[in-house]
């Protein structure tokens, strides 16, 4: 696996694959690049800013800073190329295995190889299910992808207890401490403080809005003993407790202060662990020799971008659909060409109640074909006048590649009930509204179209109330989480007011100290 394909670049033109010795090396002699084949063996991949004004990184960098200091996300300068050969090569591997193959190339020249195998063996010896990412068939040629048996049933655990023991590794490498920031709409804060809990070279501060998440959610987030945890309870809504944290990545001197550091999927490491399980799922239903859509409930666009990137290392997906709750900025934009930002809407599915979607900033660079100026104008646009308008070019990338629908509060209940019925298979209203999405789409078509896989985001026992009220039935959480609603709750209500926040961050931090 040496080629790489220049991110930005939709076509992956064969003069774009570059082999990993020579490139690090471009102007030096035959006998320089003979030398260095002999000692260069990876091409340790680079990361830069969809907003190109800050410097490049490398992994480990990278994946500590969080947010780019000029407001960009962080994405591969190139994507590690598998062709269909690499990908048949997968088949049979364990969840780990596959896991540790598809991520090396991003890590690869920055983390130690037998350190990353331990580290990936561990995280994913956390998950209930053997298969760590199991897959369900729940209709002709669809497929639910249950991405809920880690430590805090949903599908964040995937990625999180990955980097809590990346972070974990790499901050003892160089003797420093950080401090998390997460803004959450429910799952991201549990998962990450499961992830972080007790680990002593990190703070985790979360910020979640109050009155909006389950009360599981809560309780996952609420209930932790541990000393390096800070539930905040922000009066606003997910939207206001991202905007917070991204003014807290701009404000350079509390950045610096605090060693601020973040897990959203703002974190490029967060997208690196979720782009495994789309080619776990698809290897499993015959891919590279079958092509696969994928139908995702989306919120911030980071899951649904991991399609994306794992189309783009090469996985034969037809179509990745965004299925969406009423809070449809995304469907809407993909309609009109008009990113535009209403009021939230609260749902039944809260963890998607979200407006600004921030890996969408990581589709615009690449369907842009890597161009910063154009993604900059957008994100103005959108600060200015909560707004803007895709490229007309850009637009027709998205549209080759993406399709999008929306599930109602109904529809999804609906969903939930005859699924049930139908099958016994109980749905949580997330994976819900993908499932609604992905049959609208396929409609009669079902039979003969390509397998539609469902991320299944959630357990339903992390919304009890609404799958009962939808299907009858109140699922139960698993026995290892028997206690969890009776654990004191422990947090901070805060109101949505950047000084505020940041200084109670300031007290509590100890990298701050
Ligand atoms: C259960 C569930 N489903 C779907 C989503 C949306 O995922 P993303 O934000 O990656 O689009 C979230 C939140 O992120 C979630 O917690
Ligand atoms: N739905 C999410 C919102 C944050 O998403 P993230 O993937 O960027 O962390 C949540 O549950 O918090």
């Amino acid at each position: 696996m040496a080629r790489t394909a220049r991110a930005g670049d939709r076509h992956g033109r064969p003069g774009d694959f570059r082999t990993c010795r020579f490139s690090v090396k471009q102007r030096a002699t035959r006998r320089d690049r003979i030398a260095a084949q002999r000692t260069v063996r990876f091409f340790a991949v680079k990361y830069v800013s969809t907003r190109g004004q800050a410097p490049a990184l490398g992994f480990c960098d990278t994946m500590l800073a969080g947010l780019a200091p000029d407001g960009g996300l962080y994405v591969p300068e190139s994507w590690p190329q598998f062709s269909a050969d690499d990908i048949r090569a997968l088949r049979g591997g364990s969840y780990a295995d596959i896991a540790l193959r598809i991520m090396w190339p991003f890590v690869e020249g920055e983390i130690d190889r037998s350190a990353f195998e331990s580290i990936v063996r561990d995280a994913y010896a956390t998950f209930r299910h053997e298969a760590i990412c199991p897959l369900v068939q729940t209709g002709p040629n669809e497929f639910v992808l249950e991405l809920f048996h880690g430590p805090t049933l949903a599908f964040k655990d995937v990625a999180m207890q990955l980097i809590g023991r990346l972070m974990d590794h790499v901050l003892s490498e160089r003797d420093e401490r950080a401090t998390i920031v997460g803004a959450t709409s429910g799952d991201t804060g549990g998962a990450a403080i499961e992830a972080f809990a007790g680990r002593d070279r990190t703070d985790i501060f979360i910020l979640f809005p109050e009155g909006r998440v389950s009360p599981v959610q809560q309780r996952q987030m609420t209930g932790s003993t541990a000393a390096n945890v800070h539930a905040l309870a922000i009066a606003g809504n997910f939207d206001d407790c991202q905007a917070l944290l991204k003014d807290m990545f701009g404000h350079a001197s509390f950045r610096d202060a605090v060693r601020l550091s973040g897990v959203n999927s703002i974190n490029w490491a967060r997208i690196m662990a979720q782009v495994v399980y789309y080619f776990t799922s698809a290897l499993s239903l015959g891919a590279p020799d079958r092509t696969i859509s994928f139908c995702v409930p989306t919120g911030n666009f980071g899951d649904i971008f991991a399609g994306h990137v794992a189309r783009r290392m090469g996985l034969p997906v037809e179509t990745l659909i965004i299925a969406t709750n009423d809070n449809d900025i995304l469907a809407r934009t993909l309609e009109t060409g008009a990113y535009e930002m209403r009021g939230v809407v609260k749902t039944t599915s809260p963890s998607m109640d979200i407006q600004i979607s921030s890996n969408f900033e990581r589709l615009l660079y690449d369907a842009s074909g890597g161009n910063a100026a154009e993604v900059r104008a957008a994100m103005a646009g959108l600060k200015q006048a909560r707004r803007f308008d895709l490229a007309e070019k850009t637009l027709g990338v998205i549209r080759e590649g993406f399709a999008a629908g929306r599930a109602d509060i109904d529809t999804t209940a609906e969903t939930i009930r005859s699924v049930n019925e139908r099958s016994g298979y109980l749905l949580d209203p997330h994976t819900a509204i993908g499932v609604h999405v992905a049959r609208a789409r396929t409609g009669a078509r079902r039979d003969a179209a390509a397998p539609t896989v469902v991320l299944g985001t959630a357990h339903p026992a992390k919304f009890p109330a609404a799958v009962e009220e939808a299907a009858g039935i109140g699922p139960a959480l698993p026995s290892w989480l028997s206690g969890l609603m009776e654990r004191e709750e422990r947090f901070t209500a805060l109101p949505s007011d950047l000084k505020i926040v940041e200084d109670h961050i300031l007290r509590h931090a100890r990298a701050a100290m």
